[in-house]
């Protein structure tokens, strides 16, 4: 079952940042400013012992324990990691990167030959808008559907770069494969068989986001990304070279910013695997913040099960001390129930949360 809006959706008229931007206003729009709670700290990003965890996956290629181990409590801890020797030709990184770039430079008129539909998440523009009150992302999105074929939407795909088809194609397929392997090694650090999930999956669904965040005026009062949590099972996250920082996690109580590292990649665990390790790995929250002076650019893949399985915490990992804590659901209802709600923190999650007298 593909993910699509049932009712026709009132979302008001969308500034582009871009050209927001170009138009360099002293005051940002009512429509982005954050209310005081939800507003960013603008803090130096000094590196810290908050740093997330860094994955060798050449390491784990030869099942060193200890990696293995450090995956276990990237898994645990934070549900998020950088993995550094990922495997994946640095020129697909950097041509990825170069389409990306080439994309949103492109006059608003040709990026918007693929707009991105009220309530729809494919295309050129801000998903998630469902109202004309909504707070919106100084942020521009370009997202597709790239695998299994019948996900895609052809006439998204852009003509222009030339060469950004091709790329995409290629950068999935890398991609594909370096999930693939993370999973086996997320599988082998519960303990579990590791094909598992390549089992269970089926034809994974898999998806592109690319998110571009032009400088803003007033950092302090506008968020590049709203806080979520993925819908998906594992997200590979690309941070373009010469980005400023601005994705942020958070750890308790605190927004952690997640310092780019060169050649890595960002993984981050989706509430998919949330659900079926039974709470054991986390899907965690996060946002983007804004930069004065800097642009940011990001590629996001969402790697997720067929829209046709049933899942829901594995049996392995549910006992006497570990209850079950989300009912079995459709993964296919999942990802219309992600994409049919505002992006707010972890929420989207009660969907399968067996609700107990313990907090989740
Ligand atoms: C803007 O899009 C998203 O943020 C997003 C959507 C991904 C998808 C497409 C662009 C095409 C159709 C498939 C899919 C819904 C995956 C986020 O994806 C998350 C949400 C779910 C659920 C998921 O698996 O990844
Ligand atoms: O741009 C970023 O770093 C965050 C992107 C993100 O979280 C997403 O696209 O889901
Ligand atoms: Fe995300």
């Amino acid at each position: 079952m593909a993910p699509v809006p049932s009712l026709p959706i009132k979302v008001g008229h969308i500034d582009d940042v871009q050209e927001l931007r170009k138009a360099k206003p002293a005051t940002v729009p009512e429509r982005f400013i954050r209310d005081m709670a939800d507003r960013p700290k603008v803090v130096p990003n000094l590196s810290s012992s908050l740093d997330i965890p860094i994955i060798d996956l050449s390491k784990l290629m030869k099942t060193d324990k200890d990696e293995v181990m450090q995956l276990k409590t990237a898994s645990e801890e934070w549900g998020f990691f950088q993995v550094l020797n990922h495997g994946i030709d640095l020129n697909v990184v950097e041509d990825i990167e170069n389409v990306a770039k080439d994309f949103f430079m492109l006059p608003l008129q040709e990026k918007q030959k693929y707009p991105m539909a009220p309530g729809t998440v494919q295309g050129y523009g801000q998903a998630f808008v469902f109202s004309e009150n909504q707070k919106l992302d100084w942020c521009n999105m370009f997202a597709l559907g790239v695998e299994p074929p019948c996900i895609r939407n052809p006439k998204l795909w852009p003509s222009k770069p030339v060469n950004f088809r091709e790329t995409l194609e290629i950068y999935s397929r890398e991609v594909r494969k370096l999930c693939k392997t993370l999973l086996k090694y997320i599988a082998v650090s519960l303990g579990l068989k590791g094909d598992v999930f390549e089992e269970m999956f089926g034809v994974a669904v898999q998806a592109v986001r690319m998110n571009y965040y032009p400088p803003c005026s007033r950092p302090d009062l506008v968020l590049g990304l709203s806080p979520h949590s993925d819908g998906s099972a594992l997200t590979v996250l690309q941070q373009g070279k010469d980005s400023s920082v601005g994705l942020q996690i958070l750890k308790g109580k605190t927004w952690v910013p997640v310092q780019p590292i060169p050649n890595a990649l960002v993984i981050n665990i989706g509430d998919t695997l949330e659900v079926l390790t039974n709470g054991k790995y986390k899907s965690v929250e996060h946002r983007a913040v804004t930069h004065k002076e800097r642009d940011r650019l990001s590629i996001v893949t969402f790697y997720a099960p067929s829209y046709d399985i049933e899942l829901g915490p594995m049996a392995e990992l549910v006992d006497e001390k570990n209850p079950c804590r989300y009912r079995r659901y459709n993964h296919g209802e999942y990802s219309k129930h992600y994409v049919t709600n505002k992006l707010q923190g972890k929420r989207t999650l009660d969907f399968a949360k067996i609700q107990s007298k313990i907090s989740n």
